[in-house]
């Protein structure tokens, strides 16, 4: 068997252009939705994703609104970013890129965001809502598995899911998704201290593996015909000495599941994706 792919990058093209279309239906009310980001410092890599989170706007309609900071910004400049973006009408979300530079206190950051601007949807207020199942931004990728999953026919509804990784941002928001009852998944959240993982991942009808460790799903550990999701991306040294990212899940597993949502090209594409559609919807109501 070779796993169908789901691909992430086309799925996530269609949701653009069905946000281009909500955006213009604004435009024609005079709103324009602005997505605002927080980037401290020079890191190569957070100044490509937000680089490219700026491209995805400017595809679909969305306003830019850029703040850097130098990287030995104070805790106070970064307070008065945020402040300033919280009361500016123009901007319906905004995220600080992660991570901070070490000297700043990232929990006081984020939980300076008014939630209601939380474009990353993972504040915790919106978590807690989460939670309580009331309305909020929903955590971008944990939403975006969910709605690739949807988009490509994969049943949750009865499914039983195995979830790897229990971390804030992916594992622990995937599993209350999951279990909402218009999922309606029996989710088995395993993590580091999980005994026997493979027996609970063998036992379920999707495996999703967000653990950043790289190629830690193998093609044993599944049961035939299972939907697979790699949310891993690690960065590694290849033996040619060049950087690269690589998934959770090994290329092996391929032969065996029924469908791979991988990476790259998987996930990541439907989480920026999200991120849209969360300040979308935001303009939305006003
Ligand atoms: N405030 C936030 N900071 C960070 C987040 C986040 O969601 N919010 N996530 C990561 C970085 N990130 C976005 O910011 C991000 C990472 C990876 C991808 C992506 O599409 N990856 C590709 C593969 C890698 C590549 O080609 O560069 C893929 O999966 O196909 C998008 C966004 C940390 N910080």
């Amino acid at each position: 068997m070779t796993a169908t792919i789901l691909d992430g990058k086309a799925t996530a093209a269609e949701i653009k252009d069905e946000l281009r279309v909500r955006v213009k239906a604004l435009s024609e009310r005079g709103i324009t939705p602005g997505l605002g980001t927080v980037l401290v410092g020079a890191d190569p890599g957070s100044q490509a994703y937000v680089n490219g989170k700026h491209r995805d706007c400017a595809e679909v309609g969305i306003a830019s609104i850029r703040r850097e900071l130098p990287a030995d910004a104070s805790q106070t400049q970064v307070d008065e970013v945020l402040a300033e973006l919280n009361a500016d009408p123009a901007c319906h979300g905004y995220l600080v890129q992660l991570p901070l530079p070490g000297h700043l206190d990232t929990q006081r950051a984020l939980e300076t965001i008014d939630p209601d601007k939380d474009a990353d949807g993972l504040h915790p207020v919106n978590l807690g809502r989460l939670v309580l199942g009331y309305d909020g931004p929903l955590p971008c990728t944990p939403r975006g598995i969910v709605e690739l999953l949807r988009r490509h026919d994969v049943a949750l509804r009865g499914a039983k899911v195995a979830v790897v990784g229990r971390g804030n941002t992916v594992g622990r928001p995937l599993g209350l998704l999951l279990t909402r009852r218009t999922e309606n998944a029996t989710v088995t959240l395993c993590h580091t201290g999980t005994l026997d993982l493979a027996a609970h991942t063998r036992a379920a009808d999707i495996v999703i593996v967000a653990a950043g460790v790289p190629g830690l799903l193998t093609a044993d550990m599944i049961t035939p015909g299972a939907t697979v999701v790699d949310v891993g991306i690690t960065r590694v040294i290849g033996a040619d000495g060049k950087g690269r990212y690589t998934g959770d899940v090994d290329p092996e597993v391929t032969e065996v599941a029924g469908a791979l949502v991988p990476m790259p090209g998987g996930v990541g594409p439907m989480t920026r994706a999200m991120l849209l559609t969360n300040v979308v919807e935001r303009a939305e109501r006003g």
